[in-house]
């Protein structure tokens, strides 16, 4: 007996109460213990559009649809008995007549289409009086081959714009995203299904694995029945199931716009990983604890069926693997502080050295060039190109910085002080004299903003090993660095970077205005271009809103107002949350969390936070707050730099950050500030 889970059972499992939700898990293991159902009131539904679907009870009210094929239980969806019952009647299964993928159709009542059409479109009927539709000109063959099931052929020709959004709600995902990149200007070209091999099974092809996956044992179902939301720890796109499978010789990336699923995919390449044998190891890493923490959280869902697989991936933010790694091999470091390193230069350049040099520029070029990029000696400092750092300086002034550099060098040594780049670079020059780290594999999220030093360190991690390294990111989110190039330190991506293009987080309506703030494609220093064009989000959602006030209190008005709609709306206050740029701005949005927690009478408060600690995470409702002329981007950053020319690449990393903030939000999203506005809300309204 094969036991099959649908996405539409988890979806309506996930709708249930709490109560109803255990009762149909005791229903569900159950029937996998005895397949042939004996007492539990399996009963052939008739008026079903399947000849093969049953409905099992769970209570006098619920009941579980079935697909019984043979030795094939598929579990197809559950609710309450009227809904249940109309569910099975709208509903056909059956393979695509192209890919051979199994689908679930749903029956456009009514409808007659005996023969097949092979029409000539090509009298595109851009309008009809009422509206436009935008699939009119494309023919029966076009459709089929995008995975579009016959029934559907006339109703998807004829479908007006304004319908478009429902695609994802009514056709088989593949043929949803064709027709909607098809229509936001993509080619549906690039989204030809796969035939299947003759004879192959309707539920392997990697169309159907999106939606069907089968159970080897009851703990794996059970372990899917405990998180029916969380519909990425069972079935992945084609896209990230290629990427989480795929043997390479190389490090590799993957890319994508936010919420395209990247830490998805880190996720399930680790455990994919760790499957290969028992002696595996496998560390899963980030740059920040909070990540490492939600990363954490949701190994432990993916991987409730399989504790052994737990066992062999270790998750630990970059900076603290590299300190117990470097603990384990030299001892205890000594890290210095920012302030140490400010004091030593200014005692510098009191003693007269850095000629005509301010504190504040030797400070970024120590940070930036010399410590970021390991610069130990004043003949490497001559020659380095200063990447992000372009004002000039002639050889006498490399000579005179270089003596500052030279001093703070020489009192870090005096007291034992390291840097966290120098942690890496020792760690990596170990690594190349035939150090060995403890993991077989490192899979790294949010990689757009490692470091040079942690770049050098993990190319000499993957160096020589397949399959050593895996790096999830998004140039259009790095937030923390200029750009470098990777593959000058030996990392080497080159060919094997893979863009996602279905966006999981965000409506339609979020992603679009988002993307206006990016450049439809960036290339990286390496020449590797990341296109954002041709993504597409599986739901939708209201328009997110953008409005400028007179001052703050009109606007924390207006804010408070919203969160009591999104409040009252049901959305709970930990699926909100307010993001400003800096610390400074926290108060504005505190207030107005406040001021919707007194007036709604909710217990808890929405999450209030910056926009870089945001990064990675996710919320139904999100709105941007104090996005003021004067606030974003950050004036104090632009003012603190001591190199004019750096201005260029600080203004993109923070329009990348209102990009990530604004990527925050699933469902809703409000950008607010006082009139004038930031100059990025420009490409926004
Ligand atoms: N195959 C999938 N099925 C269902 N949900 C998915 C799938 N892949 C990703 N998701 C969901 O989409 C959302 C975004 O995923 P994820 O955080 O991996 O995106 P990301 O590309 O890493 O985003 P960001 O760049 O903003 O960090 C999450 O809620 C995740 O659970």
């Amino acid at each position: 007996m094969t036991l099959l889970y649908a996405s539409t059972f988890a979806e309506a499992l996930g709708k249930l109460t709490h109560q109803e939700q255990k009762q149909v898990k005791i229903t569900t293991v159950d029937l996998m213990m005895d397949p042939k159902g004996t007492g539990l009131s399996l009963e052939r539904l008739t008026r079903a559009g399947d000849d093969k679907v049953w409905s099992a009870r769970v209570s006098r009210d619920l009941r579980i649809i079935l697909r019984r094929d043979g030795d094939d239980n598929l579990l197809a969806y559950v609710g309450h008995h009227n809904d249940a019952y109309r569910w099975a009647e709208r509903r056909k299964f059956i393979p695509h007549e192209r890919s051979g993928a199994m689908q679930i159709v749903e029956v456009i009542e009514g409808q007659q289409r005996a023969e097949p059409e092979y029409g000539d479109h090509s009298d595109a009927k851009e309008t009809t009086e009422e509206s436009v539709q935008p699939f009119w000109s494309l023919t029966d063959d076009q459709l089929l081959d995008v995975g579009v099931p016959r029934e559907w052929l006339n109703q998807v020709q004829e479908m007006p714009e304004a319908e478009i959004d429902t695609l994802f709600d009514r056709l088989p995902a593949e043929a949803a995203e064709a027709l909607y990149d098809f229509a936001t200007g993509g080619k549906l070209e690039d989204h030809i299904v796969t035939p299947a091999e003759p004879g192959a099974d309707p539920y392997s092809h990697p169309d159907a694995q999106r939606r069907f996956r089968v159970f080897d044992n009851v703990d794996e179902l059970k372990a899917a029945l405990d998180a029916p939301f969380e519909k990425w720890a069972v079935f992945l796109h084609p896209a990230q199931r290629e990427l989480v499978r795929r043997k390479v010789t190389g490090p590799t990336r993957v890319t994508g716009s936010a919420g395209t699923g990247k830490t998805i995919v880190a996720l399930h390449r680790a455990v994919h990983l760790a499957e290969q044998s028992e002696i595996v190891r496998v560390l899963l890493t980030t740059f920040s604890p909070e990540l490492a923490q939600s990363l954490c959280a949701k190994l432990e869902i993916q991987t409730q069926a399989l504790p052994e697989l737990r066992e062999r991936v270790t998750v630990r933010p970059i900076g603290e693997a590299a300190v117990e790694l470097y603990c384990e091999q030299f001892g205890e470091p000594d890290l210095v502080e920012h302030g140490q390193i400010r004091k030593l230069i200014e005692e510098a350049v009191s003693a007269g050295l850095g000629a005509d040099l301010t504190p504040q520029f030797l400070l970024e070029e120590w940070q930036e060039l010399v410590d970021a990029w390991g610069v130990t000696d004043p003949e490497s400092y001559a020659t380095l190109p200063r990447i992000g750092r372009r004002t000039r300086l002639g050889p006498k002034q490399r000579e005179a910085a270089w003596a500052v550099f030279d001093h703070v060098r020489t009192r870090m040594a005096e007291h034992g002080w390291v840097t966290r780049a120098m942690i890496y670079d020792q760690l990596t020059g170990w690594l190349e004299d035939g150090g060995k780290i403890p993991f077989e594999h490192v899979v790294v999220d949010e990689a757009q903003d490692l470091t040079v030093a942690q770049v050098r360190f993990l190319a000499a991690v993957g160096k020589g090993r397949d399959d050593a390294l895996f790096l999830a990111g998004d140039i259009g989110q790095r937030i923390f660095r200029l750009p470098f190039s990777w593959a000058k330190l030996g990392l080497d991506i080159r060919g094997r970077s893979h863009s996602l293009r279905v966006n999981y987080r965000t409506s339609h309506q979020i992603r679009a205005m988002a993307d206006r703030l990016l450049p439809p494609a960036i290339t990286d220093l390496d020449g590797v271009e990341e296109g954002r064009r041709g993504t597409v989000s599986i739901f939708d959602g209201p328009t997110p809103e953008v409005h400028l006030f007179e001052d703050s209190d009109a606007e924390g008005d207006f804010v408070s107002g919203w969160l009591q709609r999104c409040m009252m709306s049901g959305i709970p206050s930990h699926q909100i949350a307010l993001l400003v740029r800096n610390h400074d701005q926290l108060g504005r949005a505190r207030k107005a969390a406040a001021e919707a927690v007194a007036a709604t009478g909710v217990s808890k408060r929405p999450v209030v936070t910056v926009m870089h600690d945001a990064k990675g995470l996710e919320y139904r409702a999100v709105a941007v707050m104090a996005c003021d002329e004067d606030v974003i981007p950050d004036p104090d950053r632009l003012a603190s730099i001591g190199d004019v020319a750096e201005m260029e690449s600080i203004y993109e990393t923070e329009r990348h950050l209102l990009y990530v903030a604004c990527t925050r939000a699933r469902d809703q999203l409000l950008v607010s500030g006082v009139d004038p506005g930031s100059e990025f809300l420009d490409d926004i309204t």
